[in-house]
């Protein structure tokens, strides 16, 4: 009915917005060199919670390597997120929502809580607020890494939110060079080990990120390091300890 209002003017596509592929949507002609202005093309969604959270951090990888909707320059997005997201995404360094959301949205773009609307805005309205956000993909990101990387030093950090930084950047060094190695990295990036995770500005991170990318091109086995494998493993080791006990008890 919509496209039918609309001859030539609206198209309505019926499909899966975590699979279809915007970057073959629009003509050629609509892209812009990524230093430009944002080109003719504005991503605009009231998506389902449950879909919308996933979405950014896929679109904010694609903004990292500009590729999907970001072939075509520095595509704007306005989404919403419930609320409690939408602060997340635009907390600044210090503020109670800061987390690793605001730190991954915010290297990449320009973020802004445009307003809030109402719960009872919605039929059937929905148990909580709901927040609109803009996003404009920064010309130069603020942290000059692949995207995986920061994501990882990112996560590690906030993992522990109420502890010392130090404690989640422990987490990405293996257990026998652990204090060593995260003492070298905070001392490297010139941070005090002593901020929360919350306390750290982007340029904070943007240090460590640099610091442990130099780490991992020393040691190329460090990416790929995951503490939980480790532990993982531990704890089996230790298992088939026990059991080897047992059966020479039996
Ligand atoms: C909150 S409603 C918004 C409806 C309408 N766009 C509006 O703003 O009033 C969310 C809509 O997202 C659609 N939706 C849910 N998952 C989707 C997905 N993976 N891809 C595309 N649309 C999706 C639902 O069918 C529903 O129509």
């Amino acid at each position: 009915m919509l496209s039918d209002a609309a001859p030539g003017k609206l198209r309505i596509v019926h499909g899966d917005v975590l699979t279809f592929k915007i970057e073959k949507a629009f003509p050629e002609s609509l892209k812009r060199p990524w230093e430009d202005d944002p080109p003719n093309v504005h991503i605009i969604g009231n998506l389902p919670f449950s879909v919308s959270t996933p979405l950014i951090i896929k679109w904010l990888e694609n903004i990292s390597r500009r590729d999907g909707p970001f072939a075509y320059g520095r595509t704007q997005m306005t989404l919403t997120f419930q609320k409690e997201v939408a602060e997340r995404l635009t907390a600044n360094t210090g503020g109670k929502p800061r987390s690793r959301l605001s730190v991954m949205a915010q290297y990449l773009c320009s973020v802004q809580h445009v307003f809030t609307i109402p719960g009872r805005a919605f039929v059937p309205k929905p148990e909580v607020d709901v927040g609109v956000v803009h996003f404009t993909p920064l010309i130069q990101p603020k942290i000059e890494q692949p995207f995986k990387l920061v994501e990882k030093v990112v996560q590690n950090v906030f993992q522990f939110r109420r502890k010392y930084c130090l404690r989640g950047l422990s987490m990405l060094f293996p257990e026998a060079q652990r204090m060593e190695r995260t003492g070298r990295l905070l001392q490297r990036a010139d941070i005090d080990p002593t901020l929360r995770p919350g306390q750290l500005s982007i340029s904070h991170f943007r240090s460590l990120c640099e610091v442990y990318r130099k780490m991992c091109d020393e040691d190329p086995h460090l990416f790929a390091y995951n503490f939980r494998e480790e532990l993982k493993q531990s704890k089996s080791k230790s298992q088939e300890k026990d059991d080897d006990k047992e059966s020479y008890v039996l």
